[in-house]
This record gives structure tokens, sequence and C-alpha cells, in this order.
């Protein structure tokens, strides 16, 4: 195969001509064959015609030679000779027919040429057909006439070949043409051979010599009627049989699938409810309630008071981070966005910028929720943190006019949405290991912001949340669950976004990090030493910085509360842009996959082949995507969480042309595939390269990611 497409690939090298195609081991009969197919091919029928018949000699000749090799001695099947134990006449009949066999092989031998893995089909009645046709046009009717008739020696019922056999004699004139007899050689060939197979099939009806007739023009009355019948039968038997299995099989996999859905319905049941573990924690909707599958919100989880440590320890990391309140949303000009890792906040804890018992609370309650939604969901297997922060999403007062975006656009967490599609495609560079998702929310005092369950249209509302002090939205992180933030239009909103996964390989580093520092503060001695060097940091705080940390209690959360710059001036020198992660190792691992989104997005062209459709969708909207969404967004059943709730209603002949035509047709049916060009270099479609804006919907599906970016 591979020596095949060598020479395809030669073939079509400059300057390369078929005739530097020497097959050294090509039999006379072949090569001329072959030859004389090229001159056909190139409508040179005179020379053409020299090549077949000069093939038509040779093929005899080797007919003959190949016939003679069949009469050797017996030829025993492997060892067993050791066992052969038959009488004379027994012994004549097996070698006899192993002769006759062989000889009826011959045609097949003879149709076989290097580089073409199956002997021509029908070989002789093809190459008389050539010849036919290549006299025919020639304009020497006897000769067409001649291998006309030869052909018919084969099938005889052949309607085309009796056309054209009626079209030449016409033209010839018919008493001129039924003098012309078909070949004499291919007669007695023919003779022979069936002679042969009527030999070999008696002895198959007799002895149970099994013969499998090589040749296709074998009249049916050469086989004995009887194991015709038997043959027909069995080949009745095994067409039902065949039959019977696909059905069979369909059925199976019909069952199959039904099992399946069944099992995983069940298994979707099943899976929720597991006990909440803490006393205070509440279920306020199922999946059901929720209208989808893998979700649940909730309440209970922390107090008002933990609320507003947590709060506090965004709002202060976010001051030392980079020194204002939030950088511009990744999502939303209209908001500012600031964040915190758990590890970050440990780390900021034991430098003393920020409280180390906020830290630990933030870590704490994270495996808090962790540890519920592994029980509510109940998990076969542990679940793993996979990323978290601490993140206040703040209104930007004077950029609300007109807002028609939302906070955070539809998504879902491990896959990539193309709500053009209603599709959402597991691919990086979403985080296709995330299995579930969490948001712990830590306050209400803002306006907007409601988390939405959409259908995978990224329109459709299956379900509001509202947030709240405590509540939690659990879900499971693929397709069934897109999601997104309504526009937060005034104040600020903070939560614990949390994703976790069922693999130990993607569990995140920087947890573990955090975990060990925290055990190390835990230690009696580490405790003195955190609280030292908590207060020895204290002093270098800028005023704001210590308001932060020392009025903790007393602040008002209100007050910070949708004033994210309300103190400009007290704002510390901008620091060398200071992300969460500090090096590399703590960046999240899975970002080696990331790849360009334009990359991603001509993937996903060639893989739906709906280019038009898919590059459409990339291109348009930009900005008015997120926007008409916001807009746009329906709801389908209402849900709303929270007392807020603000329904909204569901939106969604023996003329010479005619026998001439017959007679092309007839060669050109059985060989022009043959005659093509065996390759044709494949070639390179240019892979349509998308515009860098057309990327909104896919980047706002993998936005969890862009929040990391941001950080
Ligand atoms: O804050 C929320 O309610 C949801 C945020 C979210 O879906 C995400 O960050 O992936
Ligand atoms: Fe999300």
């Amino acid at each position: 195969m591979e020596m095949k497409q060598n020479l395809d690939y030669y073939r079509m090298m400059a300057g390369v001509q078929q005739e530097d195609f020497k097959d050294l081991e090509s039999r006379p009969h072949m090569a001329e064959f072959l030859a004389g197919k090229r001159y056909y091919s190139s409508d040179s029928f005179g020379l053409a015609i020299d090549h077949f018949e000069a093939a038509v000699e040779e093929y005899f000749s080797a007919d003959q030679e190949c016939r003679a090799l069949c009469e050797g001695a017996y030829v025993y099947d492997g060892y067993n000779y050791m066992e052969y134990s038959a009488d004379l006449f027994q012994s004549m009949t097996d070698h006899y027919m192993q002769i006759l066999n062989c000889k009826q092989r011959c045609s097949v031998e003879l149709a076989s040429t290097a580089g073409k893995d199956k002997p021509f089909e029908d070989f002789l009645p093809s190459h008389f057909n050539y010849l036919q046709f290549s006299y025919y046009n020639s304009e020497k009717y006897e000769q067409a006439i001649e291998w006309a008739k030869t052909y018919l020696l084969f099938h005889p019922e052949e309607e085309v070949m009796n056309q054209n056999l009626a079209y030449y004699s016409a033209v010839l004139g018919e008493d001129k043409a039924a003098a012309i007899s078909a070949r004499l050689v291919v007669k007695q060939h023919i003779q022979q051979s069936l002679l042969e197979k009527e030999l070999l099939y008696f002895a198959y009806e007799v002895f149970g010599i099994t013969f499998v007739d090589p040749d296709s023009w074998t009249p049916a009355d050469v086989m004995p009627l009887k194991l015709r019948e038997k043959q027909k039968a069995e080949r009745e038997t095994a067409a039902r049989i065949t039959e019977e299995i696909g059905n069979l099989m369909k059925e199976i996999e019909t069952l199959v699938e039904e099992k399946n859905k069944e099992s995983t319905d069940i298994a979707k049941i099943v899976r929720e409810g597991g006990p909440l573990l803490f006393d205070d924690i509440k279920i306020t909707m199922s999946s059901k309630q929720l209208n989808g599958s893998q979700r649940v919100l909730l309440d209970g989880f922390i107090s008002n008071d933990e609320c507003r440590e947590l709060t506090r320890l965004s709002n202060a990391a976010a001051l030392k981070g980079d020194g204002y309140q939030g950088r511009p949303s990744p999502h939303s000009p209209s908001e500012s966005f600031q964040g915190v890792t758990v590890l970050k906040a440990i780390k900021l804890g034991q430098e003393g910028t920020v409280p180390l018992k906020s830290a630990r609370l933030f870590f704490d309650m994270s495996e808090k929720v962790r540890g519920v939604l592994e029980s509510y969901f109940r998990l076969d297997s542990p679940l793993y943190f996979s990323y978290s922060h601490l993140v206040c999403r703040s209104a930007i007062d004077e950029k609300q006019d007109d807002r028609d975006n939302l906070s955070h656009p539809v998504h879902a967490d491990n896959c990539l949405l193309v709500s053009e599609l209603n599709e959402c495609i597991k691919e990086p560079p979403a985080y296709t290991n995330r299995d579930y998702s969490a948001i712990l929310y830590l306050n209400d005092d803002f306006e907007g912001g409601d988390f939405i369950f959409t259908e995978l249209d990224a329109k459709t509302v299956t379900a509001e949340v509202r947030p709240q002090c405590g509540r939690v939205v659990g879900f499971g992180a693929g397709n069934e669950n897109p999601h997104g933030v309504r526009a937060v239009t005034k104040g600020q909103r903070c939560a614990v976004a949390l994703w976790f996964t069922l693999d130990p390989k993607h569990e995140e580093k920087d947890r573990i990090q955090a975990q060990e520092m925290l055990k190390m503060f835990s230690s009696p001695m580490d405790t003195e030493f955190t609280k030292t060097k908590t207060e020895s940091s204290q002093p270098q705080l800028t005023p704001l910085d210590q308001s932060a940390l020392l009025g903790q209690a007393a602040t008002p959360v209100q007050e910070q509360a949708g004033k994210p710059d309300d103190k400009p001036a007290e704002k510390k020198p901008k620091e060398p842009a200071e992300t969460v992660s500090e090096n590399p190792s703590d960046k999240p691992e899975d970002k080696k996959n990331e790849k360009p989104i334009e990359k991603h997005a001509e993937k996903l062209i060639a893989k739906k082949g709906n280019k038009a459709k898919v590059k459409e969708l990339v291109k348009t909207k930009a900005k008015a995507a997120d926007a008409s969404k916001n807009k746009k967004a329906t709801t389908k059943t209402e849900a709303k969480a929270g007392d807020k709730a603000n329904a909204k209603t569901a939106d969604k002949a023996k003329a010479k042309p005619a026998a001439k035509t017959n007679v092309k047709q007839a060669a050109d049916k059985t060989y022009k595939k043959e005659q093509k060009p065996a390759t044709k270099k494949t070639e390179k479609i240019p892979v349509k390269k998308v515009s860098k804006d057309s990327n909104t919907d896919l980047k706002s599906s993998s936005d969890s990611q862009t929040d990391k970016d941001e950080l």
C-alpha cells in the first residue's frame, strides 16, 4: 500500500511519464493489455488494438503454461499426508480435482498485476469489450463484430453488447456479419473451462471436494441443480441471519440507550439529596425547583458577621493588590472587579496585610461548601478544588446609563458555549476538568446581580437566584448548566466562586500550599509567631489599610458597598501590577491548555462543517451579544429565589448516435474508474481566519478563566 502511494506520488512529479514505470516482472499479456488500455484512454484506438490483440495471443500462451504447471504431484494440505490413506480410485480423484482446481484458478492469476490488490474483474470479457470498441472506433466492423461475438460467449444476454452487435451488423450488412464468428481460441477456452467446471462440480456433489468457481461468467446451469439449490438456500439463510443479527443489534442498541438514559435519570435523582452535614444549612431549591439537573440552592452556610468579614477581606486584599479598589471587569465596562484566591489571602494574612483569621475563614468556608456539595450530590469519589476565589463586582455609577450587558455573560464552566448552535464544546481552552461549581454569596445590598440559569441558547432563563449572605448555588459544571450574572447596577456584589474536579490529578496546587501554610500557623508556637508578625506589620499600613483592618467591625458594610472609589486621596502609590499568582507554579495548571480563541473558533468551524454559520456567529455582535442576551433574556419558567421576584413572561435507439453512446457507455462504465490517474494530491483548504473582534461568545463561554487572567 505504501509503495503504491509512493508510485502515485512519483507519477505526479514533473517530467515523469507513465512509460517510465516498468514492471520488470510483468507477464507479457498483462504488459500488452495495460499498454492497450493506456492507448485506449488517449483515444489512440489503432495502437490500442495492436496491444490488445498481442495481449490475447500472450494470454492464451500464458494460460497454457499456467495450466501445464498445475499438473504436478498431489499437494498435501499441511501435514495431512501423514493421515492420508485413500484407495487408488479416491487418490486419483483427489489428485485430478486438485489439478482441475488449479487450472481454474489460472484465470485469476492471469488477471492479477503488480500494484493492484485485486485481480481485474471479469478480465477476459472486459478485454474483448475494449477490443470491440477500439475496432469500432477504427471503423473496422468485421473485427468489432468478431470481438462483440466473442464477448457474448461469456455474457450472451448482455444488452448493450447485443445492441452494439446489432449496430455493427447493420452497418456492415447482416449477411456479412452473420458469417463472422467469435475468436476460436476463446471458444475453445470456454469449452475447456466449462468441462472442467462440470467435473469439479460433480466431484463437489458426489465426493464433497469443495470447488469455488473463480469466474463470474459461468452459466448458472453448469452447477448441478441440487448444489445450486443448496447454495441458494445457504445464501438465503446467511442473508436472513445477517438481517436478524442486524435487527438484534439495533434492538440491543436501543435497549442499552434506554437503560443508560434510565440509569442516568435515576442517578441524577438519586445523586441529589444527600445529607447536608450541618444543622444550619437548609435546602432552598432542588434541581427540580430550579428547572434543571445537578442544581441546588442552599442557605445558611455562614453568618452575617462572617459574610462581612469575607467582604472586608476582599476589599483589603484588593487594596493591597494594586492600590485601587478593583480593576475594570473583564465582562463589563460598567463594573469594576476585584478578587483574591485562598493562597493569596493567606500570604497577605501571613504578612499581616489582612487578618489571617479572615483568610482562614475563607479557607474553611470554601471547604465547608466543598464537603456539603460532595455529600449532597452523593458523589462516589471525592471532590477536589480546581480553583477558588473571592470576588466582588462593583457598579461604576457613572456608567450605568443605557447599560445593556450582563455582569457575567452566560457560559458553562467546563465547556465552550456556542449558543447559536445550542451546543457546548468540551475542549480547551475551557476548563474541561471541572465537574462542579458553587458560588457562596456574601451580600445582597446591591442592585441587579441576580444569578441566572439558562438553556443552551443562553437566552431562555430557566431559573434565577437572588444572592444573599450565606446562600450557595451549587451545580454541575457542564452543558446542563449554562449560567450568568445579571448586571450589577448599583453597589458591590461579593461572592466566593468555587470550582471543583473529581479528578485528583487536577486538584489545585495552590490549595494544598494554602492548607500547609495554615497548618503551620496553627501550631501554638506559630500562632505566637504569626501574631507577632501581624502586629509588627501593622505600622507599615496606610491609614486606609488600617481602617480596612482595624475598623472591621465598626465600618458599616453598606458604606463600603457601592463606594468603591470614594477615598482617592488615600490610595497607595501603584505597585508593580501584582496578580494573585506570584510565581509560575501558582498559576492554574490548566492554563497551559489555553489556545488563542481565534484558533479555537477555527477548530469549531472545521469540526462543525458549518463554516458559514459559525463564522457568522463569531463575527457578529462583539458587544451586542451580551447586551441582547441581557435584554432578550426571557424567563421560561419562573424560579426566582428570594423575595425580589421580578416575574417575566415567556418571550422564544438503432440510430447511430444512440448506439455509439451505448458502446461508449458500455466500455466506459466498466473501465472508467481504472483509467483515472491513481491519485490526485489532496488540496489543502486554507483555514479561514476569524477576526479578532468576533470572539465574544467563545470568549464569554470561558470567562471563568478570564477572571483568573484579570486577577
Ligand atoms: O457570581 C456568580 O454568581 C457566578 C459567577 C460565575 O458563574 C463564574 O465566575 O463562572
Ligand atoms: Fe460560571
